[in-house]
């Protein structure tokens, strides 16, 4: 299995490039945020518990992130591989997940953090927000998800560089040219 975590702050461009990595390599896209919006859209009980914590731009709890996720997994019996996007933002989610998979006799591959600055993010979403509408898109909503980045979810990639599956690449150019470098690390797994 080729188990991926694509890894970066919001607006890095993990959902874009998530979409082209999938058909490329066949996997499964697990995006936490799309998954909790459509609960959301749906209205059900769960989309209902975390509707205001997302709306507000903080994290959902562990607890509830990892079940959901479990569930996903679960779901795609089948699957040849996983791109994990969004998906750990903690610590304890990362732990969680390598404890998933192991129980499942698999293993994460590799990280691949997209590497973007702060200013960049902000013009990015900026930008988003007119066509998505997004409510967490709203300034004030944005300054609260990048410091939960910054305050909790940066604190994964140590975790990962410790096992030796953490890559970067620069999330800054061309669509497609990030798309290379990310298909470049991907092919080195296999290498
Ligand atoms: N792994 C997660 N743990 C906790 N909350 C999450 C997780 N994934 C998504 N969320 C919630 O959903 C929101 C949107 O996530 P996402 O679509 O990945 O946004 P972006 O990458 O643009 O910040 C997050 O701000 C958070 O509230």
């Amino acid at each position: 299995m080729l188990n991926l975590v694509l890894f970066g702050p919001p607006g890095a461009g993990k959902g874009t490039q998530s979409e082209k990595l999938i058909s490329k390599y066949n996997l499964v896209h697990i995006s936490t945020g799309d998954i909790f919006r459509a609960h959301i859209k749906g209205q059900t009980d769960l989309g209902k518990q975390v509707s205001q914590i997302i709306a507000d731009g903080n994290l959902v709890p562990d607890s509830i992130t990892i079940a959901m996720l479990e569930e996903e997994i679960n779901k795609n019996p089948q699957a040849k591989g996983f791109i994990f996007d969004g998906f750990p933002r903690t610590v304890a989610q990362a732990e969680a997940l390598d404890k998933f998979l192991k129980d499942n006799n698999s293993s994460i591959t590799g990280v691949i953090a997209l590497d973007v600055n702060e200013q960049e993010l902000t013009q990015r979403i900026a930008k988003r927000q007119e066509i998505s509408g997004r409510a967490d898109d709203a300034a004030d909503k944005l300054k609260k998800r990048i410091e939960e980045y910054f305050g909790k979810t940066i604190h994964v990639l140590p975790y990962y560089e410790a096992q030796g599956k953490l890559s970067k690449v620069n999330g800054i150019g061309e669509i497609e040219t990030i798309f290379t470098e990310l298909s470049q690390v991907i092919d080195s797994y296999s290498a």
